[in-house]
């Protein structure tokens, strides 16, 4: 008899990740048979030097790219051996990405911008449902122009968000924003992992932002070098750095 399907798969199975740029000589090993399971609505911090690989996992994770070798399965569906359409689909639906610099469409106002979302997912929240869960009601009609770093992120995650996606992925969220804004930013995410059980990674240079974590998952030469589980989360209020 084959063995019975996991009812439980992990939502994210990475097995023996590589990911090789260029070839020759100017090759780099950008990932090297990375190994990492990630649970329903876990929160994981990824930690790691410039360079290590964090945002080469990310991207593969989230299928905007592909590993050289290895596979990676969504709640047990293989993403590796798929057809691009596979990919695009998967990307649509179940990931909401969040990158450093917030690209908002500077002619739309905040509820445009997330429009553009849930215009064209399958079963979005309503647009002001997103803007609220990022507490940004008071400004749906503004421009990104006419908003802080920190509230043109916030808007940046409701349009993430709005999908409804399984998966948020975030790289460097808190990049560009100083030390206060970072923290509301981080609390919108944390916010969201544990109002709607959405799956969040969170790639940070940020060491202190690993308290927030159910797992920190340690990124060095394109391997994970260690993974460590805090004893207590910690709210984003508590973090300090
Ligand atoms: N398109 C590419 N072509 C060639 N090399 C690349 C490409 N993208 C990334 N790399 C290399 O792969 C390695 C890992 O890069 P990656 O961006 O994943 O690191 P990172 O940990 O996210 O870094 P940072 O914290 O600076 O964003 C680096 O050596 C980088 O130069």
């Amino acid at each position: 008899m084959p063995p019975a399907a996991d009812p439980h798969p992990p939502i994210l199975q990475a097995r023996k990740l590589c990911k090789v740029y260029g070839s020759g000589e100017a090759a780099v090993h950008a990932l090297r048979d990375v190994d990492l399971d990630v649970a329903r609505g876990e929160f994981v911090v990824l930690l790691g030097a410039s360079g290590s690989g964090k945002s080469t996992l990310l991207n593969i994770l989230g299928g905007l790219d592909r590993p050289s070798s290895g596979t990676l399965s969504f709640a047990g569906q293989p993403l590796t051996g798929v057809g691009e359409d596979a990919l695009t689909t998967y990307r649509r639906e179940h990931v909401g990405f969040v990158f450093q610099f917030y690209n908002l469409i500077p002619s739309l106002t905040v509820a445009e911008n997330v429009a553009l979302v849930t215009d064209i997912a399958r079963d979005p929240m309503p647009v002001d449902e997103a803007i609220a869960l990022v507490a940004l009601s008071p400004r749906r009609n503004h421009f990104p122009s006419q908003l802080s770093g920190g509230e043109q992120q916030r808007v940046a995650i409701a349009r993430a968000i709005a999908k409804r996606p399984e998966l948020l992925l975030c790289d460097e969220p808190t990049g560009a924003l100083d030390y206060a804004t970072g923290k509301l930013v981080l609390e919108v995410i944390a916010r969201i992992n544990a109002e709607l059980g959405t799956t969040a990674l969170v790639i940070t240079h940020n060491a202190a932002i690993s308290g927030m974590a159910d797992r920190v998952v340690r990124v060095a030469d394109g391997r994970i070098d260690r993974i460590e589980r805090p004893e207590r989360r910690l709210t984003p209020a508590e973090l300090a750095w």
